[in-house]
């Protein structure tokens, strides 16, 4: 039984910070949406005005059927934070599917989005990010949030309908929970954990099991509509990811930026056929420290409707983790108990953990 939902519950948003505007009917940034350009642009990489050229920076490529593929997701996680999957073995008329059911999804009136809107404690259904509360001005972003079968949603939306739309997302959720476990254990034997070694039970489970049958995931839809002035709306703000890892595909249209010391921000374009994996909050605290959760927001774009499909992987939100290290520099917590503190405190959440 997922137990995600109910982390949520506790921590209930404003319907201001839910309920996405109507981007359809609009032909300028409303000052709500408005952010001041330096907020934008004062960072090394953006739009095509770029310093860097965008071909010399990218990121780190993982083979999933490479010999040495654990050493390349080690380094990736402990120097990037993100990585490109290939040969990740999902049909690529699966993730099309998903894409295309995505775009479906989004271009109903909003009338009708907003008949399976996020309820204030909730964690499922159409909204605006859950990091909304703690900016100034709104996001260029709607998404969809599902946990488990979108079944009671999908019917709302589509009476006569939504048959399709929960096999493909149910079998895309299926298939990415196989394979964020192959990653999550190599990412493990990367720093000397073995798969006997995962430490963290569901409180309600009486087995030991590991991992394999326990985890907690969100499949994230999100749409970044076309923007009359990209120069001074965000898709995403600058945040980082709650769970473990995330698994991104993007539609053919860049946007994706991540922060990279040193550097600033750097633009991961979209490539036919791979993934981005990127690392999470739990992943940082898990992995005590050595694989930091990686900083990234989303740029928007005047011609074209961007879409990237996000699975979140994570232990029970009832289990325990525990820094896998002798000398641990975070106290362990709950699931549960770090979602209600990146709730209150979002990027201090993690500093709050350290002993
Ligand atoms: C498990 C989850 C991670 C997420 C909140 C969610 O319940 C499903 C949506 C996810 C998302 C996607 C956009 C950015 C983000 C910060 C947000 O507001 O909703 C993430 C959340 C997260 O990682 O904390
Ligand atoms: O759209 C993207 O490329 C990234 C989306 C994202 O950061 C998220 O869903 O958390
Ligand atoms: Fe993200």
């Amino acid at each position: 039984m997922a137990t995600l939902p109910e982390a949520y519950k506790e921590i209930p948003l404003a319907l201001k910070h839910i309920i996405p505007l109507d981007f359809k009917s609009i032909d300028s940034v409303p000052d709500s949406h408005a952010w001041p350009k330096t907020n934008i642009n004062n960072d090394i990489h953006v739009q095509s005005e770029n310093i860097f050229d965008e071909k010399s920076i990218s990121i780190p490529v993982v083979d999933l059927m490479a010999p040495n593929v654990e050493e390349t997701i080690g380094g990736a996680c402990q120097t990037w934070g993100v990585f490109r999957l290939i040969n990740h073995g999902i049909p690529a008329n699966l993730v099309e599917e998903v894409e295309f059911q995505t775009a479906r999804l989004f271009a109903l009136p909003s009338e009708l989005k907003m008949k399976v809107l996020r309820s204030p404690g909730g964690a499922t259904g159409y909204g605006a990010p859950r990091i909304t509360p703690f900016f100034p001005k709104f996001m260029w972003h709607e998404g969809f949030t599902i946990i488990g079968s979108p079944l009671g949603h999908a019917r709302e939306l589509w009476p006569h309908d939504y048959q399709h739309f929960c096999d493909v997302m149910e079998n895309y959720q299926k298939q990415m929970k196989a394979l964020a476990y192959k990653i999550l254990i190599l990412m493990l034997k990367s720093i000397g954990v073995s798969e006997e070694e995962l430490n963290w039970k569901s409180s309600s489970s009486s087995s030991s099991s590991s991992m394999a049958a326990e985890s907690e995931s969100a499949l994230q839809l999100n749409s970044f509509p076309t923007c009359p002035d990209p120069t001074i709306a965000i898709g995403l703000a600058d945040h980082t990811d709650s769970m473990l890892f995330t698994i991104l595909h993007q539609s053919p249209t860049k946007g994706l930026q991540i922060f990279k010391d040193g550097i600033g921000w750097i633009t991961v374009p979209p490539v036919a056929g791979s993934f981005v994996v990127n690392t999470g909050d739990l992943l940082h605290i898990y992995s005590n420290g050595k694989f930091p959760s990686v900083r990234h927001r989303v740029l928007v774009n005047k011609d074209r409707h961007r879409y990237s499909v996000g699975f979140f992987y994570g232990p029970p939100s009832n289990s325990r983790i525990a820094p896998l290290d002798k000398c641990p520099i975070y106290r362990s917590v709950t699931v549960k108990e770090f979602l209600s503190l990146k709730a209150k405190y979002l990027t201090d959440a993690i500093s709050l953990m350290k002993i």
